[in-house]
């Protein structure tokens, strides 16, 4: 799955299963799922509304709650990661992105001040470095005006905008992966294609890998070589973005394909 014989995967996921409750009553939302992602490569995660898609991405960036119990093995860079070393790779190894900017961003600090922070103190860098870094970010992430930006508060922007700047947030550090879960779901279409444009860039420029999860079939095949298709906790197809939607023939990727909205 996105990786050739000879690779190496940068992420290599093995019979990851996730449960809550206790017996008689527990309930298993991802159930033994693999794959992998090799650097530079994009993965799609697609399926309906509860199938695990948003559990699966909290398992890799360590913020399952507590009360989850995991099993299974999830490999980064060739070493297998607790749940506690895949928080500490959140933010520095391991990007992430959001359906809601929100979630990255802080309400009551300037963009500026996160910003720096995060450069700060991930790479080490002094104050004006930080500064000319984060300009360059929001450059990057095509912010009009970044010097004004940067004076802003998250609620004086749009949502588009607090998206580019959390999605500037989360490769201002130079992950090797990132993990996006809807990340423009909650934009308008016009919006929502421009980001998309913007992610295939950086990826490339990057050479980032992509973990990308949606319901739209129409974002997973702009940005993904291929695709997994997750019901209740369990992948039931997979292969080439291509191919799943031109031939489905597993019956549920061609129902979620036929209704192009799951
Ligand atoms: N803390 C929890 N305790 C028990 N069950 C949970 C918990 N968090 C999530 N679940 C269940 O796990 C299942 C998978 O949820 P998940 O958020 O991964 O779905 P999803 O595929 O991302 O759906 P959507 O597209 O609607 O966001 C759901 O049935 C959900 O109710």
């Amino acid at each position: 799955m996105s990786v050739t014989a000879t690779q190496v995967p940068l992420l290599d996921v093995h019979g990851l299963t996730i449960r809550y409750g206790d017996a008689p009553r527990v309930r298993t939302v991802v159930a033994g799922i693999d794959f992998a992602l090799a650097t530079g490569a994009a993965l799609g995660i697609v399926g309906g509304s509860g199938s695990g898609k948003s559990q699966t991405a909290l398992a890799l960036l360590g913020l399952l709650p507590p009360a989850a119990q995991v099993e299974g093995r999830i490999i980064f860079d060739g070493c297998a990661q607790s749940p506690q070393a895949l928080a500490r790779l959140r933010g520095t190894q391991i990007g992430a992105v959001f359906q809601h900017p929100q979630a990255s961003l802080s309400p009551h600090l300037r963009i500026g001040t996160q910003m720096m922070e995060v450069l700060t103190v991930h790479l080490g860098i002094a104050r004006a470095a930080a500064l000319a870094e984060a300009r360059r970010w929001l450059d990057a992430v095509r912010i009009p005006d970044a010097g004004r930006c940067l004076r802003r508060f998250p609620h004086e922007l749009s949502g588009g905008q607090c998206q580019r700047i959390a999605i500037a947030m989360a490769l201002c550090v130079r992950p090797r992966l990132l993990i996006a879960d809807e990340p423009t779901t909650a934009l308008d279409a016009t919006t929502q294609a421009q980001l998309l444009d913007l992610l295939g860039e950086l990826r490339r420029e990057l050479r980032l890998a992509l973990l990308l999860i949606s319901h739209d079939w129409g974002v997973v095949a702009e940005l993904c070589e291929q695709t997994l298709v997750l019901r209740d906790g369990r992948i039931v197809d997979r292969g080439s973005t291509q191919a799943l939607m031109a031939h489905p023939t597993h019956p549920y990727t061609a129902a979620l394909i036929a209704a192009r909205c799951v």
